[in-house]
């Protein structure tokens, strides 16, 4: 099973994918690991990406689902994954479960003012959120909540759509 936590910078993709990770007793990656060192400088300068400066990343993260599937592993993978197109991408053959994490624009500002030590420049959220088309057939979950909490409400949709992990299925 392939898990992408989606949703703009700050939502909370990193945090509550490696809770989630953990629940399932599966591996997690970072999307942000994928970039190009040119992307990464980019967003640092608060230059927002564009769909040519995302295509290579989204290509290498695809390759690397490919790899997790062709050994049989399950993994959460945390990427904004902003556009539908971008979701196609990713899961040209809707093999990944995609669950968007969803809040208010001040809530997200708010902590992404309070991060410490992430290359991401804050002042581009407004971008993030003009980029962001909303999935309408992914695990919504509102991110007000506390991380762990939000894990739970995670688990139980996945639960309801009938997939369970190997670690609880033992
Ligand atoms: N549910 C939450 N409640 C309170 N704080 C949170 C919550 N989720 C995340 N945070 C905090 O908000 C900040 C942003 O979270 P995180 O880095 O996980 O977001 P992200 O979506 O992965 O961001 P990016 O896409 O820029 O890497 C972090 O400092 C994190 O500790
Ligand atoms: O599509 C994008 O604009 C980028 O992927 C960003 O969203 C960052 O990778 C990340 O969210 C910031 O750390």
């Amino acid at each position: 099973m392939i898990v992408i936590v989606m949703g703009v910078s700050g939502s909370g993709k990193t945090t509550v994918g490696e809770l989630l990770a953990e629940r399932l007793g599966c591996g997690f990656s970072d999307a942000d690991d994928f970039h190009p060192a040119a992307n990464v400088e980019k967003m640092r300068a608060g230059i927002p990406l564009t769909d040519d400066d995302r295509r290579p990343w989204l290509q290498a993260l695809r390759r690397a689902i490919d790899g997790w599937q062709a050994a049989g592993e399950s993994r959460v993978i945390a990427c904004s994954a902003l556009k539908a197109a971008y979701r196609d991408q990713l899961s040209p053959h809707d093999d990944a479960i995609f669950v968007f994490l969803k809040g208010s624009a001040e809530t997200i500002a708010a902590r992404l003012k309070a991060r410490k030590g992430h290359y991401m420049n804050p002042d581009l959220l407004a971008s993030q959120l003009a980029t962001l088309e909303e999935p309408t057939d992914a695990i919504a979950v509102d991110i007000a909540s506390p991380p762990a909490a939000i894990a739970d409400k995670i688990m139980a949709r996945l639960d309801a759509r009938g997939l369970h992990s190997e670690k609880r299925r033992t």
